[in-house]
């Protein structure tokens, strides 16, 4: 079955404006969201790496997954996809990655860039990546810095943009790293770097981010061993081992089904089902956060599918209130602060998110997206470097912005959600990055709010 290609590398990306009409209709039925990217990308790259046939059940096949099925054949793997989110990738073992013939284009994606600079360290082969200019604008010297002491050598831009350009390590040493922000992209690229080194690697993480890195590769069959300690979450493993190849099923992705929850939550008459959502708990901080804001948001049918869990989330319709959300929370829903600030601006009461530096380089600068977004909406938001507060209406927005997305897909759902919720429809110059995380976003929402609830600007 042929793959859902992504954009051709260096295509002028084509802006798709597009419309939340206000005022929305109530979302009401059962919606099933699309696989898990975080998981999603590490299936693709652990079954690469294995022995054997990996088979993957209910991959996002979004634009950022597609770029690491793409890197992964460059490299050697075979990837295929056999139906619709199910692929089976053969994989070469550890240490057995071939040396790309051409530049590695991971377009609009973070994880996938920051994790393969991890597995290219590991392997005596020399590579370039690439990204779009959303992409080509955020930091890699939080993995190369690194990732330089198992014997790896980078070069990059100014400021360690990319393109960069890797000359993998014939004999890779272990690292053992305490990271200075907490990111599970820089703890995954050493871990992957130190499957290919001879002994232990271990990463310190002050704060504990998400760990389906960890929980994979037990999975896989590494050893991988997690203990908290005074100085933070560590995380070890033991390099070179042998990966077997495993089934993996991919549960919904949490971080899409935020935007049909706080839909659900904002549009009066909703009352949604988000079936098969995974749940592990570095990811849930949205959700806890708006139960804490009044949220009617239960859990049902709660079990455990491929290591994960997994539930049902059924969201109504509620009133809001603001709360401050402590910074120690950020880890566990760092992608989900662009749709909490467009909940809390329905909320009666200020909202203060803390801890956001982070957001500053994510595919925009979301602590400065994320107030523009409210601001032209009608939404009193403040944003200090390291946080933000928005002084919530007590009930539907004004809206009527334009907002400008930066080549966010946070960004263009975040205010379409706004504008099912507005007294007057919110607008995005460019819908098209949606496609990276959440392909078909609108169809489904139009499909649960009786259709026409986002359509052309
Ligand atoms: O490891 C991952 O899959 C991710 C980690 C987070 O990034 P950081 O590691 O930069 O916090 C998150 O923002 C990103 O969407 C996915
Ligand atoms: C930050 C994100 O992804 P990435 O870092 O992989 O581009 C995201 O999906 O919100």
């Amino acid at each position: 079955m042929p793959d859902p290609a992504p954009a051709a590398a260096h295509a002028e990306p084509q802006p798709k404006p597009l419309r939340g009409a206000a005022p929305g209709s109530p979302l009401r039925g059962r919606v099933r969201m699309p696989g898990d990217k975080s998981i999603s990308h590490r299936a693709l790259m652990f079954g690469a790496l294995a022995v054997g046939t990996t088979r993957i059940g209910g991959l996002l096949e979004g634009e950022d997954v597609l770029r690491t099925a793409a890197a992964m054949r460059a490299l050697g793997a075979s990837v295929e996809r056999a139906g619709p989110g199910a692929w089976e990738v053969a994989g070469r073992g550890i240490g057995g990655l071939a040396e790309p013939a051409d530049v590695l284009d991971m377009g609009n994606s973070g994880t996938a860039a920051r994790l393969l600079a991890g597995l290219l360290a590991g392997h005596p082969l020399f590579a370039v990546m690439t990204g779009d200019a959303s992409l080509r604008k955020r930091p890699m010297r939080r993995v190369t810095e690194p990732l330089a002491a198992t014997g790896a050598r980078f070069w990059s831009r100014e400021g360690g943009r990319l393109p960069l350009a890797v000359q993998g390590a014939a004999e890779p040493l272990p690292l053992d790293y305490t990271l200075p922000v907490a990111s599970a992209q820089v703890k995954s690229a050493c871990l992957l770097a130190g499957l290919c080194a001879r002994g232990t690697t271990r990463v310190t993480e002050p704060e504990p981010t998400r760990d389906h890195t960890e929980n994979m590769l037990r999975h896989f069959g590494a050893v991988v061993r997690v203990e908290d300690t005074p100085a933070g979450r560590v995380a070890e493993v033991e390099g070179q081992p042998e990966l077997a190849a495993a089934p993996v099923s991919v549960p919904g992705d949490p971080s899409s089904a935020a935007f049909l929850v706080v839909a659900a939550l904002l549009v009066p008459g909703s009352r949604l089902t988000v079936e098969g959502v995974g749940l592990n708990p570095l990811r849930t901080g949205l959700f806890a956060t708006l139960r804490e804001m009044g949220a009617d948001l239960a859990v049902e049918n709660e079990r455990t599918e491929g290591g994960e869990p997994v539930g049902d989330l059924v969201a109504s319709h509620s009133a809001l209130r603001g709360v401050e959300v402590p910074p120690d929370r950020a880890p566990s829903m760092i992608d989900e602060y662009p749709i909490l600030a467009v909940a809390a601006a329905a909320a009666e009461g200020e909202t203060r998110m803390l801890g956001l530096r982070e957001l500053r380089v994510k595919e925009s600068d979301r602590l400065a997206a994320t107030a523009a977004l409210l601001a032209a909406n009608g939404v009193h938001a403040a944003a200090g470097e390291d946080e933000l507060a928005v002084r919530g209406t007590g009930g539907a927005v004004p809206g009527g912005g334009a907002v400008v997305t930066h080549m966010d897909h946070r960004i263009a759902m975040s205010a379409l959600v706004m504008g099912l919720a507005a007294r007057a429809p919110v607008s995005v110059d460019d819908a098209s990055f949606i496609e990276t995380s959440f392909p078909g976003f609108a169809a489904l929402v139009n499909g649960t709010a009786g259709g026409g609830a986002i359509g052309p600007a």
